[in-house]
């Protein structure tokens, strides 16, 4: 991180004291051996999205890195600031489902998570944009939506990974049916829906995959449509969604591209991106091509390998 010939990396630590073990990890020996390795680092302990864009803005020029310490709210909170300020990102996954950590091959281990930033590895990922949010994982409408609704901070806390499969249990029974027109590359599908998700990264709502092929440096956004089916379908459905298999059933709608448009009826629906209500439909879907800059594992095998990405081939 730091030689004689080499400026020290100059770093702010964003941390979220409400993401699930944002308020109880020890991060001292980690943030002490980064300090050692002669990263100079300030840490922030933020009360919300405001504060932290604030934080970020006001010391850009005087920052080379930063690294945020939360769930997958907190890190999406800072992906339009990142992107526009040009700085790259590290993460402490401190959250309940911690998908961004998985899509880059990190996992939730945190001491592993501090020695990929003492290693300081850096790739370029994509940025989903829906309207003008961005978003790292995935934006969904309907069953999905339900199912943030029912996760509230006392349920995450209390079930942590768990609480995703009691507020799907829970949601099951709140999911409506919808009529979706969807334009993918100018292409145009009616589908009717009860679940609806585009993808950027590989894994979203704890572990689910996006689709098979995903990944989060592939541009390209991959979409999935749930068509209406009964409970006990929806049920024996969920390991294949969980797995990345749902393009092999008959009763989901799979397609991919770069610019995505949704209208809805019979109105306007509710769109979460990596689990935070952000906008509704009608709505636009993009993605930005190596939009940040990232520490990752130097092996991440989450990632497209640099050689994929010219040839444009899939992983699998
Ligand atoms: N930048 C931020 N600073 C402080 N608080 C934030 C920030 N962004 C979001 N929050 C709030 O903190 C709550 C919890 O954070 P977060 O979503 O990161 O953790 P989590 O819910 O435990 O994990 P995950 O999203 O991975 O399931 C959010 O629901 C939101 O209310």
């Amino acid at each position: 991180m730091n030689s004689t010939s080499q400026a020290p990396t100059r770093a702010l630590l964003i941390l979220n004291p409400k993401s699930r073990s944002g308020a109880e990890a020890d991060l001292d020996d980690g943030i002490a051996a980064l300090r050692n390795a002669g990263m100079e680092l300030e840490v922030f302990y933020s009360g919300g999205p405001d504060e932290t864009e604030n934080a970020i803005r006001q010391r850009r020029e005087q920052l080379d890195l930063v690294i945020v310490g939360g769930g997958d709210g907190t890190i999406s909170s800072t992906a339009g600031t990142l992107y526009d300020c040009q700085l790259p990102l590290a993460i402490l996954p401190l959250g309940t489902a911690n998908d961004l950590a998985r899509s880059l091959g990190i996992g939730n281990d945190l001491q592993h998570a501090f020695a990929v930033i003492a290693a300081n590895h850096r790739r370029a990922i994509d940025l989903g944009v829906v309207n003008d949010h961005y978003f790292f994982n995935a934006a969904n409408m309907g069953l999905g939506v339900k199912v943030t609704e029912e996760l509230g901070p006392e349920v995450k806390k209390r079930w942590g990974v768990f609480s995703y499969l009691k507020a799907f249990s829970a949601a099951l029974t709140r999911a409506q049916q919808f009529k979706a027109e969807i334009v993918v590359d100018g292409e145009r599908h009616m589908e009717r829906s009860i679940q609806l998700a585009v993808g950027n990264g590989r894994y979203y709502g704890g572990g689910n995959i996006v689709a098979d092929s995903a990944r989060i440096n592939d541009a390209r956004l991959d979409l999935y449509s749930l068509r209406p089916q009964g409970v006990w379908e929806l049920l024996t459905l969920a390991p294949l969604v969980r797995g990345g298999k749902h393009h092999l059933a008959q009763r989901v709608f799979n397609i991919s591209g770069q610019r995505i448009e949704i209208t809805t009826r019979p109105g306007a629906m509710a769109i979460h991106a990596d689990g935070e209500p952000v906008t509704q439909t009608p709505a636009t879907f993009t993605v930005i091509p190596d939009a940040l800059q990232v520490v990752v594992p130097r092996d991440s095998q989450e990632l497209l390998s640099e050689e994929d990405k010219t040839h444009g081939t899939d992983p699998q």
